[in-house]
This record gives structure tokens, C-alpha cells and sequence, in this order.
């Protein structure tokens, strides 16, 4: 279980992480999404005691991580594949890890095993490892006390298709024999496939937060209008449900019953589709005034 309350983190007078709660359970894959900056990394920093909280608390198996006894025991945890020492081999770095566990050398081997690195690979030095190579023995390193938290972030990046779905399963089962997976990423469809409970993030704030099946909800026909104020009257006289946002509205008629409605008013329809299109179209939506305003910094 992990539990964050409250977590703010910021540099001056910038807000890397503003005021998340959410809960990571036992049993459950739980995604962290976010787009890039959004804050992802600096609150899995904090959860595992490398950055310190400017507020709020996150606990690991109800305690502060950095107060768990042999927390490499527990806690498993991959945040960067890329900084392992370039000089030692694979099977050296996982006797460090294997080491600093407590647990015995044997463990080595089944860790090796269970990601699938081969005793040949695990000879080379880490330098000569691709980004995949380099992200299967970060997660034999967090796997190699058998933990029963597991906090990893973007662990896909560099995976081809295949080890993405070995991945997939690996972190499934791990999660259907009781333990809690906590795992960052902005690879949408990845997160969508694997995680049961999805926590969103952008610019450091939650947007949403939810079970798979309650965020991916089918939310009804989004529709497209320079009249969509008048349109969304209309609907509601015709008995739907209707919400003009910003650029558009959405409503539980269908898109036959709206175009039906537009056509009797001589509204101008410019869009329509059904929403809960996949969790891309959502996150896009929710982060739409952050990618703005990301563009915008970047082209200043
Ligand atoms: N030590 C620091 N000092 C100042 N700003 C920082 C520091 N660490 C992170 N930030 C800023 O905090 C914001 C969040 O960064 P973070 O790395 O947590 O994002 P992320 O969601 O993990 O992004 P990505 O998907 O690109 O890895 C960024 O704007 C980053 O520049």
C-alpha cells in the first residue's frame, strides 16, 4: 500500500508537485500518467525519501520509507534504468542490489531468470546495454527481494513491443499475488492495457483520479458548434443532457439525435463523435490547458 497525502513539492517559487492524495493498493497495478513535467518523477522521489516534501506526506507500507527497516526488502524500486553504473557488469550490479537486500547470492540468477537477461548478457558491463536491457535489469534489482511494493517510473521506455507485453504480464501477476504496483508513464495505451486503478497528473496537479472502467466511462457524443450554446438549449428542451465547454459539448444524445436536433434549429454542427474513446482522448482533454501553456514556454 501506498498512501501520499497532501504531497507538495516546490523549488523556489515554482510547484513541481501540488497538494496530490491518492492511494496505491494491494493487488492492483495502479498507473501514474502524466505528460512529460507533469511532476511524475519528483513524487516518486519523494515517496521512496530522494527528495524531501515541502508538504504533505507519502508512506510506504503505512510507514515513511525512509524509516522501514532493509527498505530495499520491501520496497522495490526503479526510477532511473539509465543511471547504473556503466563500469559493472549486470550480474555484479544485482549482487550490489542482492547485497544490500540482505538476501543471498542465489537470488542473482532467479532475479536474471525472471526478466529474462541471459547468464551471457549478464557478464557484459552495463555501459554496452540498450535502454531495454538496461530497464530489465533495473526491474530484476527492484524484484530481487520479492517486495511487496513495487514503485517504478516509466518502465517501459525502451522496451520493444514484446517486452512490453512481457512486462505487462510480469507486473500483472506480481500485482494478482497481493502486491502493490505503483508505475509511471505518458505511453497512454501501455498504462490502459495494465492498470486497474489510474491516477492523472498534470502540472503537478491530479486531474483525475479513478478506477479503469470509471474513467474510460463512455461519456456520451462530443459535439462541435459555433452555436453550441442554442444547441445545448435545444437538446435539453429534446430531453438530453447538455454541457457546453469551452470549445465544444457534450451530451447523452446520440449523434443521429443531435444531428437531428441541429437540423430543426439550423445550428451548424462542425464535429461529432462519441467520447470515452480511450484514455488518450481524455487525457489530452485534461491536459489541454497545460500542453498550451507548454507550447507557449517553449516557443517564448
Ligand atoms: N531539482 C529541481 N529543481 C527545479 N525544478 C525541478 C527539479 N526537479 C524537477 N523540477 C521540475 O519539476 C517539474 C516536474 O518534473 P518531473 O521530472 O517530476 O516530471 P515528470 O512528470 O516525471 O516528467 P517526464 O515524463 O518528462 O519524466 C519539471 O518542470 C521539472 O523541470
Amino acid at each position: 500500500m501506498i498512501t501520499i497525502e497532501n504531497l507538495t513539492k516546490r523549488y523556489g517559487s515554482f510547484t513541481a508537485v501540488d497538494d496530490i492524495t491518492f492511494t496505491a493498493r494491494p493487488g492492483r497495478v495502479t498507473g501514474f500518467l502524466g505528460p512529460n513535467g507533469a511532476g511524475k518523477s519528483t513524487a516518486m522521489r519523494m515517496m521512496v525519501g530522494l527528495t524531501t516534501p515541502t508538504a504533505g506526506t507519502a508512506l510506504v507500507l503505512g510507514r515513511d520509507y525512509r524509516s522501514l527497516p532493509t527498505p530495499t526488502r520491501h520496497v522495490g524500486v526503479m526510477l532511473d534504468a539509465t543511471a547504473q553504473h556503466a563500469g559493472r557488469t549486470g550480474r555484479e550490479t544485482l549482487t550490489l542490489a542482492a547485497t544490500m537486500a540482505g538476501m543471498p547470492r542465489s537470488s542473482v540468477g532467479a532475479a536474471l531468470e525472471r526478466v529474462g537477461l541471459t547468464p551471457r548478457e549478464a557478464g557484459r558491463r552495463v555501459g554496452n546495454y540498450s535502454l531495454g536491457m538496461r530497464q530489465r535489469l533495473g526491474l530484476a534489482g527492484a524484484l530481487i527481494a520479492d517486495p511487496q511494493v513495487l514503485i517504478l517510473d516509466e518502465p517501459a521506455n525502451g522496451l520493444d513491443p514484446a517486452g512490453i507485453r512481457w512486462m505487462r504480464g510480469l507486473l500483472r501477476e506480481y500485482a494478482a499475488d497481493g502486491g502493490t504496483v505503483l508505475l509511471s508513464s505518458h505511453l497512454l495505451h501501455e498504462v490502459e492495457q495494465i492498470a486497474q486503478d489510474l491516477v492523472m497528473i498534470g502540472r503537478g496537479r491530479i486531474v483525475a483520479q479513478g478506477t479503469r472502467e470509471e474513467l474510460l466511462r463512455d461519456n456520451g457524443t462530443v459535439v462541435g458548434s459555433p452555436d453550441r450554446t442554442q444547441l445545448a438549449e435545444a437538446l435539453r428542451r429534446a430531453g438530453f443532457e447538455a454541457t457546453p465547454r469551452a470549445t465544444e459539448l457534450v451530451t447523452t444524445a446520440t449523434a443521429e439525435q443531435v444531428a437531428q436536433v441541429a437540423l430543426a434549429e439550423h445550428l451548424l454542427v462542425t464535429e461529432l463523435h462519441r467520447s470515452g474513446t480511450g484514455l488518450e482522448d481524455m487525457f489530452i482533454q485534461l491536459t489541454a490547458d497545460d500542453a498550451r501553456e507548454a507550447v507557449t514556454e517553449g516557443a517564448a
